[in-house]
């Protein structure tokens, strides 16, 4: 398994990445090796496309500028071959019964700078929830907001570019203070060639390095001594 290309067990990923003719506008910056189909990236410019069958339109209309981040965030969401370092497996049981995907992916580093333009683009927006995963109300065929979350200014539902970036997709991002082209986090706006790659071959060698200093620690630390240190984890 080649973390480093790889494509998650998402709902709409192909099983291995490749090389796609034909994506969409803003999808097409994947189209030499992708994770996602045409199809779904011509899905991906819609609004309730049937990817999620999501409303970005839950506050009254998303404005085009905002709509633009979001349509990139699903773009990098469903063709990024990169995110092996970050896709973890969706354990029913401990979270919410999450059935629509068996894979997600984890605390993924976001440039500070996408971040933040993202959340200025969206400051005059207005939405409910600060978590859009979990908790809509799906009684009519997409999401509308459960009762008793009212529609509230962005910047107030979302006070931070950080606040915005981690928690609107249960920490799917990890806000950083890197920069786009610092090799140091992932980039959801690009030309050219993929620059996520160098970057997922960094947090997989930092990944590598710290499981082979804790296997050492385990096989040269005699269980007796750590005995103490368990106790954290039973009380
Ligand atoms: N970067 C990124 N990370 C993501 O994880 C991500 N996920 C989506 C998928 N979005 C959604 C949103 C809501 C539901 C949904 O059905 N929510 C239900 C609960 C479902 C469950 O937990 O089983 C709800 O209660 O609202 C599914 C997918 C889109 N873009 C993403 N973009």
């Amino acid at each position: 398994l080649d973390k480093l290309n790889m494509c998650m067990d998402g709902k709409h990923q192909k099983t291995a990445p490749g090389p796609e003719g034909q994506l969409f506008l803003q999808c097409t910056p994947w189209r030499d090796n992708a994770c996602c189909t045409a199809n779904t990236t011509e899905e991906a410019h819609e609004d309730n496309s049937y990817l999620y069958n999501f409303n970005w339109n839950h506050c009254g209309a998303m404005s085009p500028s905002c709509k633009r981040h979001f349509i990139q965030d699903t773009c990098f969401y469903e063709c990024s071959p990169h995110l092996g370092p970050w896709i973890q497996p969706v354990s029913t049981w401990a979270e919410a019964p999450d059935s629509w995907r068996k894979e997600r992916v984890l605390n993924v580093p976001i440039c500070k700078d996408e971040c933040e333009q993202w959340w200025e683009d969206c400051k005059d927006d207005f939405t409910c929830k600060s978590n859009w995963h979990k908790g809509w109300d799906w009684s009519s065929k997409v999401n509308k907001c459960p009762e008793g979350s009212k529609c509230r200014k962005w910047t107030e539902v979302f006070p931070t570019p950080k606040s915005m970036c981690e928690e609107i997709w249960s920490n799917s991002y990890l806000y950083t203070t890197h920069l786009k082209g610092s090799g140091r986090c992932m980039q959801l706006w690009f030309s050219g060639k993929n620059p996520n790659r160098e970057v997922a071959e960094y947090y997989n060698q930092a990944q590598q390095s710290r499981s082979f200093l804790l296997s050492l620690f385990l096989l040269f630390t005699p269980r007796l001594l750590m005995l103490p240190w368990m106790n954290n984890f039973i009380f």
